[in-house]
């Protein structure tokens, strides 16, 4: 297998995406976890650019790391002044990184337009800047910007642009496709011309505009490019960049390119969740290969035959990626969705027992009212445990009263509620404050029935999610609420569904207390 190497740019252009901002330290724990996923260089930053980039330079070379380099990024020097005095290019030494990569212009609208200089004098800040680095850093790369549209707009200007930078002697030269607006096949195209014509190493930086960074990222190696690079998630300056969490198993999988161990590769969608996480963006759950959904199937013909050999809609092993299979159950199921989800629960349910048929007709009927239950699996095993007899009632509710008063223009609304609950032969009435009325019932449940189940103070209320239903949907416009809980091991959500919003939020927090419950007692 032939070796392609990675190159990670998500502590720098993945940073320039919108909404994303990371720590020095945030920064330092992604590198740990890029070098521990295999990835052999890390762009850390621009310490042209600010405090923090120079801060994380410094605080890297602290970190024993297993194999990856770290790269610091800049540019070709400005115009007028030689390299030696340039502060970009001296910062950037500064860093004392193990490789350095520098862009510089390649389209001569951006020669005229952006730099105002003559395309000559941009030849020589592109040569004298790479020549000066690779005096004094380990190793030298060159991105040249704009490549693809620099290539169709002046292909003999764009090839003289990567001549002065292969005259520097840099070790690779990276084609960027930096509005990403290229198709696949005019990579293809432009790269075989560029191969005659320079023996430089080459490389890939394709952006995301028009959706093909992935694939022009791979069209590149298929020619034989050397380093692609890409970012964690595609983030990236406003579409993102080329995504390293799809291009690493297509290289691995559909192309027999070496990159990761397979051992690493399991981790793929570990180190995706993670950078999420320390982004503050919540995971896109229809991502390729490493989302939540990317191998979760919901049509009941997809996931008969998938129990059958799951091959036969998946187009590879999650395992692979560290995902794995899902069944989702809603009113687009068949018998096999119910039986697969009753494995799943440990529930022993024959798909010739009745009671199978009778739990899809009462989804279907029940998702035509307006209930989900893709998110809310709590409620839906509690509905099989129902329709088969092993549904244990733990309370019975006898009541519940929602008070929400506000006593004067300026003053903030109160909110009670009060519950009478019945467990075994005890009863007992709780009244309860909150910050709103279901924030209030939710404390009223919990503290008269924490008393009996002292497991309960382990719930956490993670998420509450209303939809309004749109009239004329189903058989009448009501409200949905999605909840999801959790406790130290393990997370759950539930639904409600009413006309009333008070009570829909109702039966979402009692299926979330029942589903405890009866959680509790199986591990007990
Ligand atoms: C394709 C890419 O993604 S490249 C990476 C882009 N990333 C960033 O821009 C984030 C970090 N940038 C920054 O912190 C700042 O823009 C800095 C520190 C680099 C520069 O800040 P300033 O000196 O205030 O300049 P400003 O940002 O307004 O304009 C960019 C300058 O870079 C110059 N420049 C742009 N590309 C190049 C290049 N390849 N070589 C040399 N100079 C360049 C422009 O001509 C302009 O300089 P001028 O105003 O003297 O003509
Ligand atoms: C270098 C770079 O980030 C680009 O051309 O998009």
């Amino acid at each position: 297998m032939s070796l392609v190497k990675l190159y990670d740019t998500t502590l720098r252009d993945g940073t320039q995406a919108e909404d994303i901002s990371l720590l020095v330290e945030d920064k330092v724990r992604i590198a740990r976890k890029l070098d521990e996923l295999g990835i052999q260089y890390i762009e850390g930053g621009w310490p042209g650019s600010n405090p923090k980039d120079v801060a994380f330079f410094k605080d890297i070379k602290k970190e024993k790391l297993r194999q990856a380099k770290i790269a610091a990024f800049g540019s070709t020097r400005r115009a007028k002044v030689t390299p030696d005095k340039d502060n970009n290019i001296v910062t950037l030494i500064k860093a004392e990184a193990d490789a350095i990569t520098i862009f510089g212009k390649t389209w001569d609208f951006h020669v005229r337009e952006a730099l105002r200089i003559s395309l000559e004098e941009n030849l020589e800040l592109i040569y004298d800047s790479l020549e000066y680095l690779k005096k004094h850093a380990p190793e030298v790369f060159y991105d040249a910007e704009h490549f693809f549209d620099g290539y169709k707009a002046n292909p003999d200007y764009a090839i003289k642009t990567l001549k002065a930078a292969e005259e520097a002697n840099v070790d690779c030269i990276i084609l960027c496709d930096t509005n990403g607006g290229t198709m696949p096949f005019e990579v293809a195209e432009i790269i075989k011309a560029v191969k005659e014509q320079i023996k430089t190493p080459l490389g890939i930086h394709a952006h995301n505009d028009s959706e093909c960074a992935v694939a022009n990222s791979l069209h590149a190696v298929d020619l034989g490019i050397v380093q692609v690079q890409g970012t964690i998630n595609g983030f990236g300056e406003r579409c993102g960049n080329a995504n390293l969490c799809s291009i690493i198993p297509a290289l691995k999988i559909k192309m027999a390119k070496e990159c990761i161990s397979d051992e690493q590769m399991r981790h793929l969608r570990e180190l995706s969740r993670f950078v999420y996480e320390l982004a503050n963006i919540s995971p896109d759950k229809h991502q390729a290969y490493v989302g939540n959904s990317a191998f979760a199937h919901k049509g009941g013909v997809h996931v008969s035959a998938i129990q059958r050999h799951p091959e036969t809609y998946e187009h590879m092993r999650p395992e692979r990626v560290g995902n794995c299979t899902r069944v989702l159950v809603s009113d687009l199921s068949g018998r096999s969705n119910i039986l697969a989800k009753a494995e799943e629960f440990n529930i022993n349910l024959d798909s010739k027992d009745p009671v199978t048929l009778e739990i899809l007709d009462n989804i279907k009927e029940m998702e035509n009212r307006g209930y989900q239950f893709e998110g809310a699996e709590a409620s839906f095993e509690l509905l099989m445990k129902k329709a088969l007899g092993t549904h244990r009632k733990f309370f019975t509710v006898l009541g519940f009263r929602v008070i929400d008063e506000k006593r004067g223009e300026d003053q903030k609304p109160l909110a009670e509620a009060t519950i009478m609950v019945r467990v075994g032969g005890k009863v007992e009435h709780t009244a309860a404050e909150g910050s709103g009325p279901v924030n209030a019932l939710d404390n009223a449940i919990r503290k008269a029935l924490e008393k009996f189940y002292p497991k309960l103070k382990e719930v956490k209320l993670l998420d509450y999610k209303v939809r309004v239903l749109p009239a004329g949907q189903g058989t009448a416009s009501s409200t949905r609420v999605l909840i999801e809980s959790g406790d130290r091991h393990t997370r759950w959500g539930t639904v409600g569904v009413s006309d009333n919003i008070i009570d829909a939020s109702y039966q979402a927090l009692i299926d979330s207390i029942d589903f405890k419950l009866h959680k509790s007692e199986e591990q007990e």
